[in-house]
């Protein structure tokens, strides 16, 4: 396996790690069981909605604090459970916690951030899983914004973000123009507490 970035960090891509029924499957049960909600973040002090909409799923009640949201998880489903095993055996790394976002179409996103909260420890460990419509994944240096990768995640794959990465990259997903459908996409973490 390859690693994508050209230094400071570790990340690896699985276009199908998934099978394509698989894939559909989990597309339409998480889109349809999962109880999606646009939750306010703050940018400068002010609440603005999320161009998205999230669900926090994880093994206990450990609160989890992300943009100036807390959110508090709701207990793994079979789906989940499922998705969990499969990345856990590819990793060898023993995940806590998701964080699930519904892009609903085009102008769904995500802005610059890197996910380098305390509770991740200090390398943290990403394990991100996509389904429904491909977009587009970009990574930046946060120190020579200069230097970028993207990268298209597509339906039933998965990237591993490790190492440095979360040290020295912000990553993101833009708005698109072009008429998109539904992605979902599933960020596996560790806690540690
Ligand atoms: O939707 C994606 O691929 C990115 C999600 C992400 O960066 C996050 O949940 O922290
Ligand atoms: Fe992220």
């Amino acid at each position: 396996m390859q690693n994508l970035l050209p230094k400071d960090g570790e990340v690896y891509y699985y276009p199908d790690f998934f099978t394509k029924e698989e894939s559909d499957r989990l597309f339409q049960e998480l889109k349809t069981r999962v109880n999606w909600k646009q939750e306010p973040i703050k940018i400068f002090g002010r609440e603005v909605m999320q161009p998205r909409l999230t669900a926090w799923y994880g093994d206990d009640d450990k609160p989890y604090s992300y943009s100036g949201i807390t959110m508090h998880p709701e207990p793994w489903t079979p789906a989940l459970d499922l998705i969990k095993k499969r990345i856990e055996e590819l990793s060898g790394i023993r995940f806590t916690s998701a964080l699930l976002n519904y892009y609903r179409n085009q102008q769904d996103s995500m802005g610059w951030h890197r996910d380098n909260e305390k509770e991740l420890g200090s390398n943290p460990i990403i394990g991100s899983v996509s389904f429904g419509e491909a977009r587009e994944f970009q990574f930046r240096h946060y120190y020579d914004k200069t230097l970028k990768q993207a990268l298209l995640l597509t339906h039933g794959s998965f990237l591993l973000m490790k190492g440095s990465t979360q040290h020295y990259w912000e990553h993101a997903l833009p708005k698109r123009s072009r008429v998109l459908g539904g992605r979902i996409n599933l960020t596996f973490r560790k806690i540690y507490t």
